[in-house]
């Protein structure tokens, strides 16, 4: 379907122009029709003998990422404008009977439970006909779903295959004004847009959810620190040493138990090390980094102060997304409370002058988005001579060809300490091998490595399930799963903005209560997306990547993968929404042969890894794309072999729980892909 297609249908929404009846057939996993069922074992498996999954393993299939660039030349294209409107009360796709769809060869109670097998009578309302509450409503005053074209400021934030950045030229570019419109050579409407304080109250401060049953299992993970005279992990929060103030956030916090990112990320931050830190999504990576920071600005000193013009913080961090950096932000504050260090929080699509005013009240640790802090580094609100600490949060994403100019433009910035005087840390769930390269050019020769799980690995704690949906298929499938889901949260991913708009709008029809977050929205809405997502006031929540990497909320049950990414790291990070920090979740993705078949091989070995049943038809799929010696990748491969450093001496492979494991099998070892 062109893009004409999905206009026509925003326009005009009328399912049965294309959508075929529901064929049970096309949406089979399998040959034997089972929708949901797991993957039986092959024969060849249950002989004994070979399968064909372990001589792909063993020939080097599956290696690498992607082709990517699939979807390169919708995204290319200069959206027009498309409002989405409200759509008269009743002119919804009609009161199809979807209570019969899950029930053959559903064995693996997937979706089955019968909390979901409400009928429709009992679905969550919501929508635009006649919802209790207003959904997609950007203000949250009700207002109808609208879609914008991605002209002028506000928009954009994120730079990622789908995301495009459109400047008024019409071209793509890669410059700070993707934060908002505000970068120098753009001229766009002025961003008014200041966000609303966060609450102040301790209470708020201090939210968090709680462990999931899968937390203590983190110690079983095998952990591979590779470098130089790499120090002990650390076992327990006081065996840190952190100072009185540290330790009761950490308690108000909920935290009683390190993860094992933070067991050795913490002492070899303490240490004064470099770091790249790669561990699975949900795992804690956020205070690995800023908990021994803070403890060496508490036990340093901290030098800005309040009202001063130029403010020259210690720590900057920098993150992809607005809502990612801001929510590091609210952690840096959590973890900072009580104590003299200011975090500060800057970003795109609000208005400038609302960041200078939050600077120049002091700065201590920065937090920003990489084309708000070019500018406000232009503007000379910063300086940079006092930095200690920079921080690329999803640092494979940072160091890419979307944000690595800027990246490297900011380490080579007057006043910026070189490499040699400041720490760098990297951290991210995925690391690419070409990433680590780049890498070097920002972390001391003698970096460390720490590498939890398999590198670029899938959280074991999300249920992964992929179904072979045609693409005419997927948004009446889509329907059928979320109604029988209910009230539970759901991240549903989409490939580009506009199909964002038109799902979302597609499923208020349907009468669930759904909300939309892309690059195209503007600041405002954003967030008022992603806040009526987190309270539940809208349980669905459809993105496009912008929403893959980082964002931690509460009780995300379900990820759902409408269109699956062009890249499998994208991918990881995407279903990484849910199953966070021990608890469990699901994920299921649909698979359209037409246009994803490239993914087949790194998502069997996805799969695989996190202990996943494969099912047979992907294995096929992928078999028949095999090529031998192929990375899969345009970038190479995704599973980097931990650290592509050759020359690094004292590699030890320990479990979380600090002790050498020789014995058990090293993490990686089986990843001779390519
Ligand atoms: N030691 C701990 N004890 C309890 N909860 C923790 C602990 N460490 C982190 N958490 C919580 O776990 C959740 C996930 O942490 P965080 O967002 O830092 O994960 P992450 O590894 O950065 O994930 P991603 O790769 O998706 O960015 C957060 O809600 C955080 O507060």
């Amino acid at each position: 379907m062109g893009d004409e297609d999905w206009e026509a249908e925003i326009i005009k929404p009328h399912m049965s122009s294309y959508v075929p009846v529901f064929e049970k057939d096309r949406y089979s996993s399998g040959a034997n029709g089972d929708t949901f069922n797991r993957t039986p074992a092959s024969s060849s498996e249950m002989d004994g003998g070979p399968s064909r999954r372990d001589h792909f393993m063993r020939s080097g299939f599956a290696s690498g990422r992607s082709l990517g660039n699939r979807d390169a030349g919708e995204s290319n294209k200069r959206e027009n404008t498309t409002t989405v409107g409200s759509f008269g009360a009743g002119k919804g796709f009609g009161n199809r009977d979807f209570s019969n769809k899950f029930e053959e060869g559903d064995t693996s109670g997937f979706w089955r439970d019968s909390k979901y097998e409400q009928d429709e009578g009992t679905q969550r309302t919501g929508g635009l006909f006649g919802s209790r509450r207003p959904a997609l409503s950007g203000a949250g005053n009700g207002d109808t779903y609208q879609s914008r074209s991605c002209s002028g400021s506000g928009r954009g934030g994120y730079k990622g295959l789908n995301e495009e950045v459109i400047t008024d030229s019409g071209k793509n570019t890669w410059k700070s004004e993707a934060e908002g419109g505000e970068g120098g050579d753009v001229q766009g409407p002025k961003v008014t847009y200041i966000p609303p304080p966060p609450p102040e109250d301790e209470d708020s401060i201090f939210a968090h959810y709680q462990t999931g049953i899968n937390f203590d299992k983190y110690d079983n993970i095998l952990v591979e620190v590779s470098g130089h005279d790499a120090p002990p992990a650390i076992l327990t929060f006081e065996e840190a040493n952190l100072c009185q103030t540290l330790n009761n956030n950490i308690a108000k916090a909920g935290y009683t138990k390190l993860t094992p990112v933070q067991k050795y990320s913490i002492p070899i931050i303490l240490a004064g090390r470099d770091l790249m830190a790669c561990a699975q999504t949900g795992s804690g990576k956020t205070a690995a980094f800023l908990l021994p920071i803070l403890a060496h600005m508490m036990r340093d000193g901290i030098t800005a102060s309040r009202f001063k013009e130029l403010q020259e913080p210690e720590c900057i961090i920098v993150a992809p997304t607005r809502e990612l950096i801001n929510q590091i932000y609210l952690e840096a504050r959590k973890f900072s409370f009580g104590t003299c260090v200011r975090a500060v929080v800057i970003y795109g699509g609000t208005q400038l002058g609302h960041s200078i005013r939050q600077i120049v009240q002091g700065c201590n640790i920065l937090c920003a988005t990489p084309g708000r802090l070019m500018d406000i580094i232009s503007k000379e609100k910063i300086g940079l001579r006092q930095v200690k600490y920079l921080v690329l949060d999803e640092a494979d994403r940072m160091l890419d060809m979307g944000f690595g100019p800027e990246m490297k433009k900011l380490i080579s910035c007057p006043g910026m300490p070189s490499k040699e005087q400041r720490q760098t840390l990297m951290f991210s769930a995925t690391f690419p091998e070409e990433i680590q390269k780049l890498a070097g050019e920002f972390l001391k020769s003698k970096y460390l490595f720490v590498a939890v799980g398999q590198v670029g690995g899938a959280c074991r704690d999300v249920q992964q399930t992929i179904l072979q949906v045609g693409q005419y298929s997927k948004r009446e499938k889509l329907v059928e799963i979320l109604r029988n889901i209910g009230d539970e949260r759901t991240m549903v991913f989409v490939e580009t903005k506009k199909k964002a708009d038109f799902i979302a709008t597609f499923l208020c029809q349907e009468k669930i209560s759904t909300t939309s977050i892309h690059g195209d929205r503007e600041q405002r809405e954003r967030e008022q997306a992603l806040g009526d997502f987190r309270c539940g006031k809208c349980p669905v929540l459809v993105a496009t990547s912008v929403a893959a990497r980082g964002l931690d909320i509460e009780n995300v049950q379900h990820v759902i993968n409408f269109d699956l990414p062009s890249a499998i790291d994208e991918y990881v990070h995407r279903i990484g929404r849910t199953g966070r920090c021990g608890n469990t979740g699901r994920a299921v993705s649909f698979f359209d042969p037409e246009s994803d078949s490239h993914l087949a091989q790194p998502l069997v070995k996805v799969l695989s890894d996190a202990q996943q049943d494969v099912p047979a038809w992907l294995e096929e799929i992928a078999f028949s794309t095999y090529v031998p010696g192929f990375s899969g990748s345009t970038r190479g491969s995704v599973f980097a072999s931990v650290d592509t450093r050759k020359n690094y001496q004292g590699k030890s492979t320990l479990n979380a729980a600090g002790f050498s494991s020789s014995q058990a099998p090293n993490p990686v070892d089986d990843e001779s892909w390519d």
